[in-house]
């Protein structure tokens, strides 16, 4: 039989919050929604003061277990979370008042030991390459000499297992920590790998937030110079906090040539500006259509107008990709252009740009050239 959301429900009303046992977990207003999936898992976020988080651990994995035990359910997502939303604990009356810090207060994340920069990609819609773009600015950043990582962040649409043809599942290391999956020498973490994309669409703003964190810091990372995050498309309150909540040393914004996603785009830029995250560049993607018969290049969406926002808003330009056949079928097939055609016309692009990008990261000096091979 299906398990439903009222099972869970029960099930948490057996799980205490205090010490003494008198007050349960659902009574106690700090639970988020309850999900449950149509492959039976159950998601749920379990609100908390960040000063009590490693107390209410404890919480966290009697609520997990209390789930798990429930016949018929196939996987738990239980998280501690500090965002509390306006309708957080709508199982229970008596939740308590939401708490939010406002835009631009909130405290910056903390660095992830062992990462130096942590970079996002963002658009302010969806749909205009940004994933492309991280995935293969990743790839120029490594081809570089750098060591990179590479987070989907996309919760909505996680594209990066299909964009680097990555199977399967992280393994789970010692105290919750997931092995990052590595492709084409990038360290991998994405939800899709977690959950499928159905699950992740229906997560609330806690939920989500939460997912994130634990993504960025319940990961062995291990040494890196770069950690690329591909974000949500938009520039809502879930981006907003995201880009709040971590630590980021900048951020790249991707957007057409259109008059639309360039308004879109500049509402990004603001967004990055508004919680003090620098903008590394714009980048114009699908500017110009180049014909995989004849050659010839045609500007279907126009052409240039990222690079005059750029100027106009007084940030960076850090290149145009061109829209062609080649890029998309490659990255259909999981085979992301960069990797694939290092020295072809496309990877150059995008590796001018990782150039750019690095080379304000680390201040002209931090770059390690490629090795050289002298034959003499
Ligand atoms: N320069 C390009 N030339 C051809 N196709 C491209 C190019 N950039 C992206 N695409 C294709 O456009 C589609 C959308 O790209 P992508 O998934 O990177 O966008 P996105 O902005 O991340 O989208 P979403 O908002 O859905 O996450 C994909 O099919 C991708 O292969």
């Amino acid at each position: 039989m299906a398990i439903t959301r009222e099972d869970v429900l029960k099930a948490l009303e057996a799980v205490p919050v205090d010490a003494g046992g008198r007050v349960n977990l659902v009574a106690s207003g700090r639970l988020s929604e309850v999900v449950v999936d149509g492959a039976s898992r159950v998601m749920f976020s379990v609100f908390v003061e960040p000063s009590e988080a490693p107390a209410m651990e404890q919480v966290r994995q009697a609520a997990q277990n209390a789930v798990q035990r429930l016949p018929g359910v196939k996987g738990v997502f239980a998280t501690l979370t500090a965002e509390r939303p306006a309708s957080a604990g709508a199982a229970t009356p008596q939740a308590q008042a939401p708490r939010r810090s406002p835009p631009g207060t909130a405290p910056k994340g903390q660095q992830i030991p062992g990462v130096k920069h942590i970079i996002a990609v963002a658009s302010g819609k969806g749909g205009v390459g940004k994933s492309t773009t991280a995935c293969n600015l990743a790839l120029g950043l490594k081809a570089i000499g750098l060591k990179v990582g590479l987070l989907d962040a996309d919760i909505y649409g996680p594209s990066m297992p299909k964009l680097l043809g990555i199977h399967g599942k992280p393994k789970l290391l010692e105290n919750r920590i997931l092995e990052p999956m590595e492709a084409y020498g990038l360290k991998v973490m994405s939800i899709g790998f977690l959950v499928d994309e159905e699950a992740a669409m229906i997560w609330r703003g806690p939920m989500v937030m939460s997912a994130i964190t634990q993504m960025l810091r319940e990961v062995a990372w291990g040494d890196l110079d770069v950690l690329v995050v591909d974000m949500p498309p938009g520039t809502g309150d879930a981006q907003l906090t995201m880009a709040q909540a971590t630590p980021l040393a900048g951020a790249i914004i991707v957007s057409t040539p259109q008059d639309l996603a360039l308004i879109d785009a500049r509402r990004g830029v603001s967004m990055f500006k508004r919680v003090e995250v620098p903008i590394l560049g714009i980048v114009e993607n699908m500017a110009t259509f180049i014909c995989p018969h004849c050659g010839q290049s045609s500007h279907i969406f126009g052409h240039g107008g990222a690079r005059m926002e750029a100027e106009r808003l007084g940030v960076p330009f850090l290149g145009e990709v061109p829209l062609t056949m080649s890029i998309r079928e490659l990255s259909d097939a999981g085979r992301p252009v960069v990797a694939v055609d290092p020295d072809g016309p496309h990877a150059a692009i995008y590796k001018a740009m990782a150039r750019q990008v690095a080379d304000v990261l680390m201040g002209h000096s931090g770059v390690r050239p490629p090795p050289r091979i002298v034959i003499e």
